[in-house]
């Protein structure tokens, strides 16, 4: 596939594997981008993972048509992007390597080998002049690892995004959710934490003159930059992308989750433009995660459990404040059967998150819902709105 005239695709699609990082559930693969500039002298952006390196090179070969690349630009060192590096510094002794200096350690971390005698260290407003094309190199430390740098081409005006406006997804698998689902989820399990590093990056980028963003996962993005701009200072600033009530709940016997399903109800009647309803046991977490940054309010609906709260909803409100959950507004409902102390226990994990609001109507159930707790879910209801 030619990004440009000069800029060729090169990159592989993964549908073998079962967790990306480890975590993430991808149903539909993931790709590993990477890109060869031809001009006087030959750029390559990036490599890929271990497993399609050899598939990456016959790329590689292809796209060459018999020309030898002159630097191996390494815009991030996380293995799914960095496993080539030894066959093509093998296949092309002539090559030189370009990377942060941060990532010339991680290299040497990595394969054993020391490649800063065939290397070109980069940093903030380095250029590299490969003919027509010039590169410009950004750094965008902690986006979302310290040694990534980003690279524009100011010829064809590509921005290489590296991780950044990535999405989970093999570019061959039918994407019917549209890009921002799975670039949403992929945004918060993976570079969420790092909302002030992304702010930094995107602020320098501002300045540029972007048509093509061109990152190491998903589709290369050529229209319409502004909605993944837009979304991305959105996530990135903690923004509310989505008006409604995202309901997250866990119950063991069913009562708690009747009580949830109550107040999404209330919330649809009183004309809430959006509810979205996550039992936290059995749906994806990295979705749900998606969720809590997407909308504005959240209700967190759980049972107490042995004087704490319920695992996996005390794993779902870790992963939000791990990603400074901020400028949000929190209702929470909870279960107890003999000593409730859920509330309590959630009120007191969420308390450091910046200007954010708890709702003053609170719901304490007694193993089961009474008339008195619907009344009450129909205060927090309103509240919520
Ligand atoms: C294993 C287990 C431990 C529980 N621990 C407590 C507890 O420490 N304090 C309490 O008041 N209720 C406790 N409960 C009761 C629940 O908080 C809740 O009232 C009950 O499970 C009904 O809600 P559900 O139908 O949504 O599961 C426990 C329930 C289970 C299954």
């Amino acid at each position: 596939m030619n990004v440009t005239k000069d800029i060729r695709y090169i990159g592989v699609n993964d549908h073998e594997i079962d967790l990306f990082e480890g975590m993430y559930i991808v149903p539909e693969g993931m790709a590993y981008n990477s890109y060869v500039i031809m001009d006087e002298k030959v750029a390559v952006m990036d490599t890929a993972d271990r497993h399609f390196v050899q598939e990456w090179m016959g790329n590689l070969d292809a796209a060459l048509e018999g020309r030898k690349p002159d630097y191996l630009i390494v815009q991030h060192m996380e293995p799914d992007h960095s496993s080539g590096i030894d066959a093509f510094m093998k296949a092309y002794p002539e090559a030189k390597v370009v990377a942060t200096a941060k990532a010339f350690t991680m290299m040497k971390n990595f394969t054993g080998t020391d490649y800063s005698a065939r290397g070109i260290v980069a940093k903030e407003g380095d250029k590299l002049e490969l003919g027509s094309h010039t590169l410009n190199f950004v750094t965008a430390p902690m986006v979302h690892w310290p040694e990534v740098m980003f690279t524009y081409d100011s010829s064809d005006k590509v921005l290489f995004s590296a991780d950044a406006f990535g999405k989970f997804g093999a570019l061959d698998a039918e994407d019917e959710e549209g890009w921002a689902c799975e670039a949403r989820r992929y945004y918060f399990g993976i570079v969420g934490k790092y909302g002030a590093q992304v702010q930094a990056v995107l602020k320098k980028a501002a300045t540029l003159d972007i048509q093509i963003i061109c990152p190491l996962h998903g589709p290369v993005l050529n229209e319409n930059l502004g909605y993944y701009l837009d979304l991305y200072n959105t996530w990135s600033s903690y923004g509310v992308e989505t008006e409604g009530v995202a309901v997250f709940y866990t119950s063991v016997y069913g009562h708690t989750k009747e009580a949830a399903e109550y107040l999404a109800q209330k919330l649809q009647e009183l004309g809430c433009p959006k509810v979205a309803v996550s039992d936290l046991a059995r749906d994806d977490m990295a979705e749900a995660v998606e969720d809590a940054f997407r909308y504005g309010k959240i209700v967190l609906a759980t049972t107490t459990y042995n004087a704490d709260i319920f695992p996996f909803m005390k794993e779902f409100i870790e992963h939000l404040t791990e990603r400074n959950f901020q400028n949000r507004k929190i209702g929470f409902i909870e279960n107890g059967s003999w000593a409730p102390t859920a509330a309590k226990v959630m009120k007191g994990m969420l308390e450091g998150c910046k200007n954010t609001a708890f709702a003053e109507t609170e719901v304490k159930i007694l193993s089961a819902m009474t008339e008195e707790n619907k009344a009450q879910i129909e205060q927090l209801a309103r509240e919520m709105l």
